[in-house]
């Protein structure tokens, strides 16, 4: 059965210590429900399975709802193909998920939670970190004195292991 876990993680990106509310959705949410976790996200982590070509047809519409839910705002997003290390079961290329993310206009990484070389998935947090935190000075509500920049996400598949 699928499970909605609520983590907190702290990292020091760029000599700030920042402390992240991570939310990982079950991915079974209703329309309502979805809506809810779009409200109360900062930043958004869009986790396709590169070895599941039906799980990368999922990201636009999620943007869509992202970007509805969010307008005019326009959203902190990454884009992540997860499960890089099963390469030989790989159903979509790396450059479809560039050419997504160009469009999407978000950073793009491919990583494994299993196998996290090279720390893909801190760096794809990390980034998104730095985008919620652009996107505040951006609209003039970066608070100098704050050193804990929630960063709330809701997705529909998430990788569970976060290591930095
Ligand atoms: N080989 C490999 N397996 C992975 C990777 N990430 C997750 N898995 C496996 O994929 C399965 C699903 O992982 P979950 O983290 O439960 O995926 P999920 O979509 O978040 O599912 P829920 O937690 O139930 O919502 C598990 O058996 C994991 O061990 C990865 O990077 N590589």
């Amino acid at each position: 059965q699928k499970t909605e876990s609520t983590y907190r993680h702290q990292a020091n990106i760029d000599d700030e210590v920042v402390t992240m509310e991570i939310l990982d959705t079950a991915g079974q949410e209703d329309i309502q429900q979805k809506e809810g976790h779009v409200r109360w996200g900062d930043g958004f982590v869009i986790v396709y399975d590169i070895t599941d070509r039906g799980s990368f047809e999922e990201v636009a519409p999620l943007r869509s709802l992202l970007e509805d839910v969010k307008k005019p705002k326009n959203v902190p997003l990454v884009l992540v193909g997860n499960k890089s290390d099963l390469d030989h079961v790989r159903q979509v290329g790396t450059e479809e998920g560039e050419r997504l993310a160009a469009e999407m206009a978000c950073a793009f990484y491919e990583c494994s939670a299993c196998a996290n070389e090279g720390g893909a998935v801190a760096e794809a947090f990390h980034e998104l970190c730095r985008e919620v935190r652009r996107r505040k000075a951006v609209q003039g509500k970066a608070r100098r004195r704050s050193s804990t920049t929630h960063v709330k996400q809701a997705i529909n598949k998430m990788l569970t292991k976060i290591s930095s």
